[in-house]
């Protein structure tokens, strides 16, 4: 991708004239392999071939804005009202970045008031606007403990005009959206129309996705949590196999464009021999198809185990009829299904009837608690996200890059999709722990 510098810099809404409550803190620190200044900057590349590939010299190569506190601030916190909405679908450790937020606002910024928006964009418009509530530590003291999202969320499109209506009555300073790809188009939104008013409120976005499909973030919160869940229903589906005569088992993992789920849970358990994502497009029939490679496995081993992202072999599916959800995001067909059918006929046809065990687990990886990895994970993208309303950035989403908490623009969090790279090593790794061929081809 061609980045320029000057496509990562954050917007600002003005000079920072408040004194932060961090400044004495940050008054002695300096520039360290553990800390990056405010005024520093976090490279966008790690490997000396693509730097060098960039052919400018160090000041200008891509670069972000670190994350953290600032030592002087934008918004008066006395005088900051803040408003909280989570979009899309649920994801663990929603709720520790809800409380993280209200923690860091009230106990170090004291601002006057923290709203959250109930069910997604739809708590901004006029007709929900009197579900807000208000969030103080004791809303959020032990919310953590649970999946979901204690606001709710949703799908489906609202009106920018209507939602910037709802923020001014509340007298929102900063708003802090929770959500995925669909929801920082809509935060976009929003900024367009807070611009075109002439208004003075910050937008930040915390990019939330257990599909792990959102570019410039090392891994998103909560997927950790959801391939952990996932490796469970591996373990059981190869439990099954093993006990059965050709035992077959399947699991359908969510991932609609990105395999990272399937990939992370196959390794994390091993016992998957086949791992099928939406990145290495697969056939059924032929010597080198699908069909072929299980039936050559369960004659060699009376059992097999399939690892399938949802949009895994869309291309297989009928593609007639296809609807989309509230949201706009397209309805997949059911590779998991489809598999099932086709690997039954197949076995059957060949003389080694199967006994084959299906399991989606779906929502049951997604509607956890967050793990302590990533309630930690979560706690840290909070207090970023804070630092940079309370700063005065907007149409910023803060994210974590290479380890290093840092500041990017909103639109560049939609620009593509992160997806498992074919040629990469986590493929590489998927390929040399299942055995699998690189290529179901004819
Ligand atoms: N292009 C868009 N413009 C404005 N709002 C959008 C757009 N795409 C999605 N949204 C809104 O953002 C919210 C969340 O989007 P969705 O795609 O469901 O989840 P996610 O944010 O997890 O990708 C929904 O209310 C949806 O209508
Ligand atoms: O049934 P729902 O709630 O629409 O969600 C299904 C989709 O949500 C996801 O978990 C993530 O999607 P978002 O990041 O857009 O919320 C996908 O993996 C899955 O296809
Ligand atoms: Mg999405």
């Amino acid at each position: 991708m061609t980045l320029e510098l000057d496509d990562l810099r954050v917007r600002t809404l003005g000079a920072c004239r408040y004194d932060s409550p961090f400044a004495e803190m940050l008054a002695s620190k300096r520039t360290s392999p553990h800390y990056v200044h405010e005024d520093d900057r976090v490279l966008v590349d790690d490997t000396v071939s693509v730097l060098l590939s960039r052919g400018v010299p160090i000041d200008q190569v891509p670069s972000l804005e670190a994350a953290g506190p600032r030592r002087k601030i934008y918004f008066d916190p006395d005088a900051t009202s803040v408003g909280i909405v989570t979009c899309g679908g649920l994801c663990p450790g929603l709720n520790d970045v809800i409380r993280g937020i209200v923690q860091e606002l009230t106990e170090h910024y004291h601002v006057a008031h923290i709203y959250g928006f109930r069910n997604g964009y739809a708590g901004l418009t006029r007709q929900h606007r009197d579900r807000v509530v208000e969030l103080d530590l004791r809303a959020v003291a032990d919310i953590n403990n649970d999946g979901g999202t204690i606001l709710g969320s949703s799908r489906g499109d609202q009106d920018p005009e209507e939602m910037v209506d709802t923020l001014v009555e509340l007298g929102i300073d900063v708003l802090f959206v929770i959500g995925g790809d669909g929801s920082m188009r809509g935060a976009m939104k929003i900024v367009n129309t807070i611009d075109a008013r002439g208004l003075d409120i910050a937008v930040i976005g915390v990019p939330k996705t257990i599909d792990n499909d959102l570019p410039f973030t090392d891994q998103s919160f909560g997927f950790q949590t959801a391939f952990a869940q996932a490796t469970s229903f591996i373990a059981s589906v190869f439990i099954e196999s093993q006990a059965a005569e050709n035992g077959v088992g399947i699991v359908k993992l969510m991932g609609r464009h990105s395999g990272f789920i399937a990939c992370y849970a196959a390794l994390s358990i091993n016992d998957a021999d086949f791992v099928l994502i939406p990145e290495v497009p697969f056939v059924l029939g032929g010597p080198s198809g699908v069909l072929r490679r299980v039936e050559d496995h369960v004659r060699r081993h009376g059992q097999v185990v399939i690892v399938v992202a949802e949009g895994a072999g869309q291309e297989l599916l009928e593609q007639e009829g296809r609807t989309t959800d509230a949201s706009g995001n397209t309805k997949l067909g059911d590779i998991g299904l489809f598999l099932k059918q086709k690997i039954t006929d197949h076995l059957t046809e060949v003389g080694l009837p199967p006994t084959v065990r299906y399991l989606d687990p779906s929502y049951a990886i997604r509607s956890v608690a967050a793990n302590a990895y990533d309630s930690v994970y979560c706690v840290r993208l909070a207090h970023a996200a804070v630092h940079a309303g309370m700063a005065g950035r907007t149409e910023t989403v803060v994210v974590r890059w290479r380890r290093r908490f840092v500041h990017i623009p909103m639109s560049l969090i939609t620009s593509h999709r992160n997806q498992v790279d074919p040629d990469g090593d986590l493929w590489m790794s998927v390929l040399e722990a299942t055995g699998q061929p690189a290529s179901f081809t004819d």
